[in-house]
């Protein structure tokens, strides 16, 4: 059975990966994530994917690779993660009181072949005051995430609805990335029936 490599750093992903039921092991791949001149957030996040998942199967030719960028996007511009808390006050302004995009990347190397695709959730934030985003970024939750918010922590507090996936905030749309790897063979405890883990 072809052994599959997550390229990835993210305690996240891990998480999720592991949810699926799919076995893994990591390798992360670390790449130059610039935006390329006037690069479309789509576009951006499956090219960074891309160029993740292509670092780690250079090494490891036999096996199917899985990567992921996210990226939050708003009015077009791509938020990374921000530098320090002067930059993540300003993302965090910017979210204040409107609906943001979410984009997650994935790309499955595998079969001699490479499937790349991007999922996107509209993500909506209350109004927040100035104090309240100083608070979130004393925290250390927001240095590590695109957009300068986990909604998975104490950013989930600012989250007033979202469309669409969930998973796909957090870093891997798990509907589409078990549907990637089953499409290529690659089992997880649904093709099995294995659930004694869960
Ligand atoms: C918006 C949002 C992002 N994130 C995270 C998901 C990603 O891990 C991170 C975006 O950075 P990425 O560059 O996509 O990923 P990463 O550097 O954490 O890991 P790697 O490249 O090694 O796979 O932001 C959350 O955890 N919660 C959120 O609500």
């Amino acid at each position: 059975m072809t052994q599959l490599i997550l390229a990835s750093a993210s305690p996240r992903r891990h998480a999720l990966l592991t949810q699926l039921g799919v076995s893994f092991s990591v390798q992360s791949a670390d790449i130059d994530e610039t935006p390329m001149p006037a690069e479309a957030a789509r576009e951006y996040v499956e090219r960074i994917a891309s160029e993740k998942a292509k670092t780690v199967a250079a090494f490891y030719p036999n096996c199917a690779v899985l990567a992921a960028d996210t990226s939050v996007v708003v009015d077009g511009d791509i938020l990374g993660k921000p530098a320090d808390a002067r930059a993540g006050l300003a993302m965090l302004a910017r979210l204040s009181g409107r609906t943001h995009q979410v984009m997650t990347g994935i790309c499955l190397i595998a079969n001699s072949s490479s499937i790349v695709e991007s999922v996107i959730t509209d993500v909506t934030f209350a109004g927040l005051d100035r104090a309240t985003c100083e608070a979130y970024l004393a925290t250390d939750e927001p240095y590590d995430k695109a957009g300068g918010y986990g909604i998975q922590g104490l950013g989930g507090a600012f989250v007033t609805s979202i469309q669409g996936s969930y998973s796909n905030v957090v870093g891997l749309p798990l509907h589409e990335t078990w549907a990637l790897l089953t499409a290529q063979g690659i089992p997880s405890h649904l093709t099995t029936g294995d659930l004694r883990n869960e």
